[in-house]
């Protein structure tokens, strides 16, 4: 039925309003839900392939140095897929773009690609530490460290204000992520004391440093850069097209990177013996590798996301609260010895994620309430002053 196309009405324009809003943030709730979904699925597939590859390299009956080694390829198989975003980028509807006449200005093309580079040279630095320190370090470690400094460059970077319901997440996400590390078959077999020494220190915080800041950056990026091209439309829109293109150049770049260091650190002719001392053969090695690059993918995407609809730290929170869910995975799929399964631990640090997710989803949910009271507020104070 065609709506009557009367005189405007008295506040009929904020009623319409109104209704955008209301259909803007149901669209903004699916896309968020739709991110948290992609980053607990990457999380899952990346923790999974990695223990099949490493469960089928042998690992233990290589000698210690060699057991530290491939973690170039590991970085490289965390952003080299990104070639398969092309077509969706494409595909994807164009916003229109503004032509502003009044700005003379020139388009913003050498800040994004400053912007493109800089965060291409902090995700191959951790993509490659991150690699390191989970031989190294071990999760219970690296991730709460993690999260405490994504908080304090949100802090100071986004400026991001924190509340109640943000600081009670962190700190059942911490607790979770202490409690609860998914086993890990990559762990190089030696003595327990030789992985806290210096070494491994400093491979516990550059890698958190560069992820830490990476995220804050991206945020940055995405509201002081990308916004603000006018190829997304102006208005400071927020746009899937936007993460892609993230995504791409950013992965493009590290992608670079880790090739360099591939081939400079001689991991490359590795790669050939890896192969074939993988148990289920070569097939299933190029499998493994195929999809774990595929899987980073969809974790990235989730990651930028979240990092453009919310915030760095609500990204970094959703992702290390995939841990406990990662944990149970594993225990599914893998019947480690040394393991003790799914006890209480890991069974109270999976309620602590839901507790967790559930105190940021509520301040979101909240926050979203607020803007719709004081669309509505304006509304009543208008026809107020008409009636008057
Ligand atoms: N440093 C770091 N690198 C990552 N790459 C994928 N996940 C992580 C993470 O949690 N920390």
């Amino acid at each position: 039925m065609e709506e009557f196309q009367g005189p405007p009405e008295p506040g009929r324009h904020i009623t319409s309003e109104i209704r955008s809003l209301a259909l803007k943030q149901r669209k903004w709730w699916i896309s968020v839900f739709f991110f948290v979904f992609l980053i607990l699925a990457g999380d899952s597939l990346v923790m999974l392939l990695l223990n099949f590859y490493y469960v089928q390299n042998n690992r233990s009956e290589n000698d210690q140095d060699q057991q530290y080694r491939g973690t170039w390829t590991q970085a490289l198989l965390q952003n080299v897929a990104f070639p398969i975003l092309i077509p969706l980028f494409f595909i994807l509807p164009k916003p229109e773009t503004v032509s502003d006449q009044t700005n003379t200005r020139h388009p913003p093309f050498l800040s994004v690609l400053l912007l493109y580079l800089s965060l291409g040279v902090l995700v191959s630095v951790y993509s490659k530490l991150y690699a390191l320190a989970r031989l190294y370090v071990g999760w219970g470690i690296l991730v709460p460290a993690q999260l405490i400094l994504t908080s304090l460059f949100s802090a100071f970077i986004n400026r991001l204000k924190f509340n109640r319901w943000i600081i009670i997440s962190i700190i059942f996400t911490l607790a979770a992520d202490f409690f609860c590390a998914p086993a890990f078959s990559g762990t190089p077999t030696e003595d327990e004391s030789y992985t806290y020494g210096i070494k491994a220190w400093l491979i516990l915080i550059f890698p958190t440093l560069a992820f830490s800041l990476s995220l804050s950056l991206t945020q940055l990026g995405f509201e002081k850069v990308l916004a603000k091209t006018k190829r997304y439309g102006g208005n400071n829109k927020k746009v899937f097209r936007m993460v892609l293109e993230m995504q791409i150049f950013v992965s493009f770049v590290a992608t670079l990177i880790c090739l360099v260091g591939l081939f400079a650190s001689g991991e490359f002719n590795e790669l050939k013996g890896d192969s074939e001392r993988f148990k289920k053969g070569r097939t299933y090695y190029s499998l493994s590798l195929v999809g774990l690059a595929l899987s980073w993918q969809v974790w990235s995407v989730g990651l930028l996301g979240l990092v453009l609809l919310v915030s760095g730290l609500f990204a970094d929170v959703v992702h290390m609260c995939a841990s406990p869910v990662v944990a149970l995975l594993v225990v599914l799929a893998f019947d480690f010895k040394d393991d003790d399964g799914f006890g209480w631990q890991r069974r109270g640090a999976l309620l602590g994620s839901v507790l967790a997710l559930a105190c940021y989803f509520y301040y979101l949910h909240k926050t979203k309430k607020k803007e719709m009271a004081e669309l509505n507020k304006r509304e009543n104070n208008n026809n107020n002053s008409e009636e008057a």
